[in-house]
């Protein structure tokens, strides 16, 4: 099938009888934002910047890119009193809002938490592992095209219900505008340090530390593909969770569910970002198409109808599959961050689904509810890497440290068959260190 508009509507449909669906198909999951030349040269010399000249790039960079008119880090930093105030301050349904979302969250969350364990063999030698926080964690909340009070809940939650030693937030505030909610949300959930900052010089400014920004040993967190980039480039300096990019959903429907809130559902994540991918996959043509003319309605009564314009003619699509088999051969191609499965039986597909960050099951689980308060985390990973990466969650900010702890028999034994080993490398040390341990 070719690009068509339904009413002023402008997406992609696809059919997989086409002949050129695979070719189509991969041209719209390709994001090349992360190895585009011109990005990697920017965040490049943002990172050399800041990790050179430190306080003073980060102000000249955020002052370029955010437009601000910061004089020092003083002019980008929050203190704790300033987030109180913003808490304090919020209208009661936003602050009660907020703390349903926060104590779902932690409560989600501490269901995630790995124990250290540990085990004894019969000659008494010990063996475990112990798990143990990390001491500073940075979380990166994106701001640019919209705030994210949300993101910060799930950013700093899972640190502390992990035991993290330290947690510095850095988000970035265009034009100087401060977001209540978002300071309130950071109050709410603890977080230590606020610098509004972003973009790569924020990650540089949490890599490799500043006079004023502690240098973390991990960053997590969302961001656009100046935050991707800059993450993945400093990778090894620090941890990172994931390339978590623009959002995306790929909604499965059986034909059942209302197209209104299908087209929401879809709306939903192509409001983030131009470069949001939304997809609608089904095997009932008449339904695509009332999902298709759903889409035409409401748009225009969207605030960000703009945005969401851009997406879809870019990125969205209506895919027209055979029938349940090719729904699911497409769910794990594509690995969505979030896959929607609006079916009669969802449970049922679990079995199959190998690769999505988030399912939600249902008709009434509409992906927003997973955005805010259902509990789970909403930093996912995107752009297929779902093949590979988890949500965030307690585990990144934690580490494992391995426990042995041998009994002066199980030295012997295990001596034995580590000389053979280390010989067989032509590791004399090694064999000779084992080999002092064994009995006669
Ligand atoms: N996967 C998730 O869990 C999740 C959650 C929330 C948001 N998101 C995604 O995060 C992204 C947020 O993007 P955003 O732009 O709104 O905020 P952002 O905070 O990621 O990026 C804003 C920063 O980008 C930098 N920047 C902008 N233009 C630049 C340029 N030309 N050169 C150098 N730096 C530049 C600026 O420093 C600015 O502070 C969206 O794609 C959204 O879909 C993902
Ligand atoms: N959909 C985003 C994750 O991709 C998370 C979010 C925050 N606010 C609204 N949505």
């Amino acid at each position: 099938m070719s690009e068509v508009s339904a009413g002023r509507l402008e997406i992609a449909r696809l059919s997989t009888a086409d002949a050129d669906f695979e070719t189509r198909l991969d041209a719209l999951l390709a994001w090349e934002g992360v190895s585009d030349d011109e990005v990697q040269r920017r965040v490049a010399d943002i990172l050399e910047a800041v990790k050179t000249r430190g306080d003073a790039a980060v102000v000249e960079t955020s002052n370029r890119f955010d437009r601000l008119s910061a004089s020092s880090m003083a002019d980008l930093t929050l203190g704790p009193d300033r987030l109180r105030q913003a808490f304090d301050g919020l209208p009661e349904a936003q602050r009660e809002a907020l703390a349903t979302a926060a104590d779902r969250v932690r409560r989600y969350h501490e269901h995630q938490k790995p124990e250290s364990w540990q085990y004894t063999e019969d000659d008494g030698t010990v063996l475990g592992q112990q798990v143990m926080p990390l001491d500073r964690a940075g979380i990166y909340v994106p701001g640019g095209k919209a705030a994210y009070p949300s993101s910060v809940l799930m950013n700093a939650l899972p640190a502390h219900v992990a035991g993290v030693g330290e947690i510095v937030m850095v988000v970035p505030t265009p034009d100087g505008v401060l977001n209540e909610l978002v300071l309130a949300a950071a109050h709410l959930a603890g977080v230590d340090h606020v610098f509004t900052i972003g973009g790569a010089q924020a990650v540089a400014a949490l890599a490799y530390g500043t006079e004023t920004v502690p240098r973390v040993d991990k960053i997590v967190g969302p961001g656009n593909i100046y935050v991707a980039t800059a993450k993945r480039a400093v990778f090894g300096q620090v941890g990172i969770d994931m390339i978590a990019g623009p959002s995306e959903i790929l909604a499965v429907s059986d034909g059942g569910t209302d197209a209104d809130w299908l087209a929401m559902d879809l709306f939903s994540q192509a409001e983030h970002d131009e470069d949001a991918q939304s997809i609608l996959v089904s095997w009932d043509g008449d339904h695509l198409e009332a999902v298709g003319e759903a889409m035409a309605r409401l748009l225009p009564t969207m605030e960000r109808e703009a945005i969401i314009r851009t997406s879809l003619a870019e990125r969205g699509a209506l895919i027209h599959c055979r029938d349940r088999d090719e729904a699911v051969a497409l769910i794990n191609r594509i690995a969505p961050e979030h896959l929607e499965l609006s079916v009669e039986a969802p449970q049922d597909w679990l079995p199959e689904v190998r690769h999505a960050g988030a399912i939600f099951m249902g008709r009434y689980t509409a992906e927003a509810l997973g955005d805010y308060c259902a509990g789970p985390n909403h930093v996912l990973p995107t752009s297929g890497t779902a093949r590979f990466s988890s949500p965030l969650g307690v585990y990144d900010f934690q580490k494992r440290s391995s426990l042995i702890g041998c009994s002066a028999e199980g030295a012997s034994t295990l001596g034995r068959t580590a000389s053979v080993l280390a010989r067989g490398e032509s590791l004399t040390a090694h064999a000779r260190s084992a080999e002092y341990r064994i009995r006669d």
